[in-house]
């Protein structure tokens, strides 16, 4: 499958080169950046540090794409949201690890699908956080609002510029689903001076934010005398690349639509 890599030069971008250097079945059609990049014209796997293969990296967007089964995008929310158009004007996979969409851009996406492009989209692409995802679910279902309040506690590096963390959404997401209520009426996304006590049924989130940390995940539903954390660590932005180049492999044969990561490891249940 040729995949063309959006933000090649980017944190994950260069992950992404890598693993699909080591990946059978897939293989590097074009490397992309936005314009101005100082990285335009350098060697995409020179970048990533797995010596020079060939694909230099650009900014012509149509060239890139022609002829490419696939694209895998960490970039920016405008970014992600004009490619998923271009996406669906040439039928293309699009697998979009990006986070930090307002309400009105996933709607772009999600039209975007419609329109032809077949799309995975997932705040965090690891096999193991989408796992915690489903237990996240499954313990909100059990242990009710009136006894258990549910807090999400994510810590990421000094560059991360979206809070809270698009992984954090996806798992109070799940908790919402497990409890039978909406995430966006019943979230508590920063707290700050006197704010009075706790309302019941919320789900509150924390962000924390230094060093070089890759991303950290805990869900903690606290009882009068007890609490549960459910927690995901990754040591490796590899995990990242690896689900998402899955991905790009798994849409490949499938109609053209909106696809997260559980339907992708076959989670959804
Ligand atoms: N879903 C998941 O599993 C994961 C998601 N992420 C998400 O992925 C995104 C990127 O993260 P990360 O790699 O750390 O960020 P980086 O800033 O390191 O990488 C983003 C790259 O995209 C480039 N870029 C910006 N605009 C364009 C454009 N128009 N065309 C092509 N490239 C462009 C940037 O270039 P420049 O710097 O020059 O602007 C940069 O090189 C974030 O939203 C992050 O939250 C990250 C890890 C895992
Ligand atoms: O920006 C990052 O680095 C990450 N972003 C994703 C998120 O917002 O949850 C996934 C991962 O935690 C790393």
């Amino acid at each position: 499958m040729k995949l063309v890599v959006l933000g090649a030069a980017g944190r994950m971008g260069r992950t992404l080169v890598k693993v699909i250097s080591e990946t059978e079945g897939a293989s590097l059609h074009a490397a992309l950046e936005r314009d101005g990049s100082p990285a335009l014209g350098s060697d995409a796997g020179l970048l990533a540090g797995i010596g020079e293969i060939g694909v230099t990296v650009t900014g012509d967007i149509d060239t890139a794409l022609e002829g490419a089964a696939g694209i895998v995008d960490f970039t920016a929310p405008a970014v992600s949201v004009h490619i998923a158009k271009r996406a669906a004007e040439r039928r293309l996979v699009h697998v979009i690890g990006t986070t930090g969409f307002e309400a009105e851009a996933d709607a772009e996406i999600a039209a975007a699908a419609e329109n032809g492009a077949t799309i995975v989209k997932s705040g965090n692409m690891s096999l193991g956080v989408n796992l915690l995802a489903v237990l996240v679910e499954q313990a909100a279902r059990a242990l009710g609002p009136d006894a258990f309040d549910i807090e999400v506690l994510e810590m990421h590096h000094r560059h991360k510029v979206d809070a809270p963390s698009g992984t954090a959404f996806l798992l109070g997401e799940a908790a919402a689903k497990g409890r039978g209520i909406a995430l966006a009426d019943h979230s508590v996304r920063v707290r700050d001076g006197i704010t009075g006590a706790r309302e019941a049924g919320t789900i509150g989130f924390a962000t924390l934010r230094g060093g070089s940390v890759v991303g950290e995940h805990s869900v903690i539903l606290a009882g009068e005398g007890e609490r549960i954390e459910l927690s995901h660590a990754a040591g490796d932005r590899t995990i990242f690349a690896r689900g998402a180049i899955k991905a790009a492999l798994w849409a490949w044969e499938k109609p053209a639509g909106l696809y997260s990561m559980r339907d992708v490891l076959g989670l959804s249940g």
